[in-house]
């Protein structure tokens, strides 16, 4: 059918509920680095974040407090966060999986902190080696602490539509999850596609299931890519106002108990969609197509951002 005639039937992407801006929280600092097998120097990992804020992001994720064996790239949390010259306005986030994490994130004065559950049972004993009940046991005084120190909390669940050793998960767990999350004090929580198995109506009925527990301002998504699904699953959730998302400049990333599983959805691909869609991320495309280059020279690899590689390739011609 001829395109005009598709206008003619009222056949349009819906926009109803399309938000008019989006807030980025790039995690490439944290996620898209924590499973680098060379070492990546702290110095690299600060001028990442400085770059990023020069590009306009207003979150970013900076280092995760957990176990140094379990997780060896993160090790220099504390170098890293000293190193960074803070802009006003930037919410710098890290990962607190139990209270000694969190007594260790303390002293560099994160302005949000990040407990992460699972709405899989398999997951949560790989990643954070508990059951998702003693998560949320070990969460509550990380919950606890945190709020009475004025810092803000959001809560990663992974694996609400896929797990990489139990397969499909039900919206009804990631429900549990949310609800779970609610009862200690979680303020918002991310819908974590940690495997990027999820499509678009599977993502919205994770999202769907998160709504029962959260308003639309405090659920973000987290989309990975592995099948090429998480564009498609982000217009999915902007489509019922989700206006929080998290991705990773250059697509970097992937976690260490998600084998396979690629980075997250490039940041420059869902600015690219944004602007297109008219949606405003306050973000500067050509800055951050630039540190995606910078970062993925730094490893020594192609960017994985097909928008960053298409600009850049334009930029030759
Ligand atoms: C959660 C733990 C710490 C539990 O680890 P554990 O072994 O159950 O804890 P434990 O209390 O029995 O302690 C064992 C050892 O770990 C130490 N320890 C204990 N806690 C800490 C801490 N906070 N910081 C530093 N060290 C710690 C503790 O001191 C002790 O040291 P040892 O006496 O053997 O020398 C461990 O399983 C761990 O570090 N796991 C790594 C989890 C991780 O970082 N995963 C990747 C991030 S999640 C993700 O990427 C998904 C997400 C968020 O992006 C969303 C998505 O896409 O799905």
């Amino acid at each position: 059918m001829h395109a005009e005639k598709f206008f003619e039937k009222g056949i349009t992407l819906n926009t109803t509920h399309l938000p008019p801006r989006v807030r980025l929280i790039d995690v490439g600092p944290r996620d898209g680095l924590q499973n680098e097998k060379q070492p990546v120097p702290a110095a690299v990992k600060i001028e990442l974040v400085h770059r990023l804020q020069a590009a306009g992001l207003r979150e970013i994720e900076v280092t995760s407090y957990v176990s140094p064996k379990w997780v060896p790239q993160m090790a220099d949390n504390h170098e890293v966060m000293a190193g960074i010259t803070r802009q006003s306005g930037v919410r710098y986030s890290v990962l607190t999986p139990n209270l000694k994490g969190f007594e260790a994130a303390l002293a560099d004065r994160p302005d949000e902190i990040v407990v992460f559950g699972a709405a899989s049972e398999a997951f949560s004993q790989k990643n954070i080696n508990c059951s998702i009940a003693e998560s949320i046991e070990r969460f509550a005084p990380v919950v606890e602490a945190a709020r009475k120190a004025g810092i803000a909390v959001r809560g990663a669940m992974s694996c609400t539509v896929g797990c990489p050793y139990e397969g499909d998960i039900a919206p009804e767990r990631v429900g549990m999850l949310a609800q779970l999350m609610k009862d200690i004090g979680v303020q918002r929580v991310d819908v974590a596609d940690t495997i990027g198995v999820g499509t678009p109506l599977k993502v919205q009925r994770a999202i769907e299931a998160t709504l029962a527990h959260y308003d639309i301002d405090h659920i973000s998504g987290h989309f990975h890519d592995t099948y090429g699904q998480a564009l498609a699953n982000t217009l999915a959730a902007l489509q019922m106002g989700v206006w929080n998302f998290q991705s990773s400049v250059a697509g970097l990333g992937g976690c260490p108990y998600a084998k396979g599983a690629t980075g997250n959805v490039a940041t420059e691909d869902v600015v690219y969609l944004l602007h297109g869609l008219g949606i405003d991320t306050g973000i500067d495309l050509e800055a951050l197509v630039d540190t995606g280059a910078w970062i993925s020279a730094q490893l020594g690899r192609p960017s994985a951002s097909r928008v960053g590689r298409a600009l850049l390739a334009k930029r030759v011609h």
